[in-house]
């Protein structure tokens, strides 16, 4: 998979050389471009800003210099090459597991990560006629920038590549993954020692009994699901809970 990400601030990317996403990059299944976009400027200032149209507090980012910026990139691609974009903004589509799942499937994603108060609307117009323009929040809140949701969604994406996260089986359970565990947190997790400060293992974990510690994960993913998130539980319905589990 090809990532370019166009920002004011290359250096926030820097974390994507570390970890999870460094490794895969060091294995060549990632291909990361991270672009300044103050490189696609032509004044002194290298203004990438301007005062709102209609008045109103704070900056827009000017479309000349993503355009330009776009333009290189979508060129350096290979011939017929066509990216996925991706601009991270409090008022874009949620950001989900599925949608992470969606993206890890698409060849070349393009972040357009915004500061001020976001970017000139006709450059989202401009591209979304020839690509697929996808307007993505990673929550409920507002930021200064995109980038730390840059790298929220290029983790939650490149974990999924194949090959890239060690064991492959330990996304199946992730909280949220489709299937099995569709909406459901994730439970409790124990490792060694087996007691600490006094405190010990649930006994069923110890158990060996591998049905019914399904089920214990289960009732518990439930257990913490009921208490933080009651909403994923509502259109749950309990009949379509994996068979395997019901039958301890
Ligand atoms: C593109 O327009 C804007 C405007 C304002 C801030 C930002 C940065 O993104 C976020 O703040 C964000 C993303 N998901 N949740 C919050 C982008």
């Amino acid at each position: 998979m090809r990532l370019d990400v166009v920002t004011i601030f290359p250096e926030y990317l820097e974390p994507l050389n570390l970890s999870l996403v460094g490794k895969a990059r060091a294995r060549g299944q990632l291909d990361v471009r991270v672009h300044d976009l103050r490189k696609f400027t032509h004044d002194r200032h290298n203004t990438v800003d301007d005062t709102p149209y209609g008045g109103g507090p704070g900056m827009v980012m000017k479309p000349e210099p993503w355009g330009e910026a776009l333009d290189g990139i979508i060129a350096s691609g290979e011939a017929g090459e066509r990216p996925t974009l991706v601009v991270p903004t409090p008022s874009g589509r949620p950001f989900t597991q599925q949608l992470a799942v969606e993206l890890s499937g698409k060849p070349w994603l393009v972040f357009t990560p915004a500061r001020y108060e976001g970017i000139d609307r006709r450059v989202i117009e401009e591209y979304g006629e020839r690509f697929d323009v996808r307007e993505v929040s990673i929550g409920d809140y507002v930021l200064a920038g995109g980038e730390a949701p840059v790298l929220v969604m290029v983790e939650a994406v490149a974990r999924l590549l194949p090959g890239v996260l060690g064991n492959a089986a330990s996304h199946q359970d992730d909280s949220f993954a489709p299937g099995r565990m569709e909406s459901l947190l994730e439970g409790p997790v124990y490792t060694k020692p087996p007691e600490w400060r006094g405190r010990s293992i649930p006994e069923v974990l110890l158990s060996g009994h591998h049905g019914k510690i399904a089920r214990w994960r289960r009732d518990e993913a439930f257990r913490r699901t009921a208490a933080n998130r009651p909403d994923l539980i509502e259109g749950c319905d309990p009949a379509a809970l994996d068979k395997h589990d019901r039958r301890i």
